[in-house]
């Protein structure tokens, strides 16, 4: 279904409700540049670090399309879970999941709170940005304290630049990508709107600096176009 959410005059702060999860599919399509390609490219790194008999997590996982796109994939026996705290997103992921039969578990939770098993894969695509920053590095540590040596970290992220000037092109060039996509003005203001003090990026540089307090040894953008970036760190 093509998201027309914000063809109407907001109500509330933007949030990840039944409005939102009917239409996200067409959403992230349309509202992230290059987000399959990022998703490829996610897929890829998981699948390289993920060994026989091991464990993969998915914070954030909305839908599960990035799940199932590595489920599909998948050439070891390993454990596939997602973890989302909306309900209305985890509806669409079990019809999803159901229609292919797939063996991914999905778990009803907020990343913040969730007791994680060892893993070897943490994936989180586009999710950090919306757990609030004195927060944020203590659930990276909590990840990186439940990853086993030789683990990754892929994440994700809307990105901010330390130059307003910068910043402000960078802007303009993501709402021209957004008209691109056929989203028109007033749109594009009104989830500027709802989005505000909802999502909070970190710069490029913010994000690195992070996840190396916590204790990975190399952390690497793999991707970014404009304000949009992917990194994958690594535990050794
Ligand atoms: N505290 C929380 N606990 C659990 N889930 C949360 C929390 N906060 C937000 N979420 C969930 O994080 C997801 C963020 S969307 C991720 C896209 C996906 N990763 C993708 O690769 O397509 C990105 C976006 O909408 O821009 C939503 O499903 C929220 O319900
Ligand atoms: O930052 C924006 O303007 C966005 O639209 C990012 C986004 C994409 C998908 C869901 C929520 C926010």
């Amino acid at each position: 279904m093509e998201d027309k959410v914000f063809n109407k005059p907001i109500e509330k702060q933007f949030e990840f409700d039944e409005q939102i999860a009917a239409v996200f599919d067409d959403m992230l399509k349309r509202s992230v540049p290059f987000y399959e390609e990022a998703m490829a490219l996610t897929k890829r790194f998981a699948l390289a670090y993920l060994p026989e008999g091991g464990r993969l997590y998915d914070l954030g996982c909305s839908t599960a399309s990035t799940l199932l796109s590595i489920e599909r994939d998948l050439h070891v026996g390993a454990e596939l879970v997602g973890i989302d705290n909306a309900a209305s997103m985890l509806e669409q992921a079990r019809r999803k999941l159901a229609v292919f039969g797939s063996k991914i578990r999905l778990e009803e939770a907020d990343i913040m709170r969730f007791d994680y098993e060892a893993a070897d894969v943490f994936i989180t695509n586009y999710t950090l940005q919306f757990i609030r920053p004195p927060v944020r590095e203590t659930l990276v540590q909590r990840l990186f304290d439940a990853l086993n040596p030789g683990g990754v970290f892929i994440f994700s992220e809307k990105v901010v630049s330390e130059d307003k000037r910068l910043n402000k092109l960078l802007i303009d060039g993501y709402y021209d990508f957004k008209k691109a996509q056929g989203y028109s003005e007033y749109e594009i203001m009104q989830k500027r709107e709802a989005l505000e003090n909802v999502l909070i990026p970190y710069t490029e540089a913010e994000n690195r600096e992070m996840v190396t307090r916590c204790g990975f040894a190399h952390c690497e953008t793999i991707f970014r176009w404009g304000n949009f970036a992917t990194f994958i760190a690594l535990k050794k």
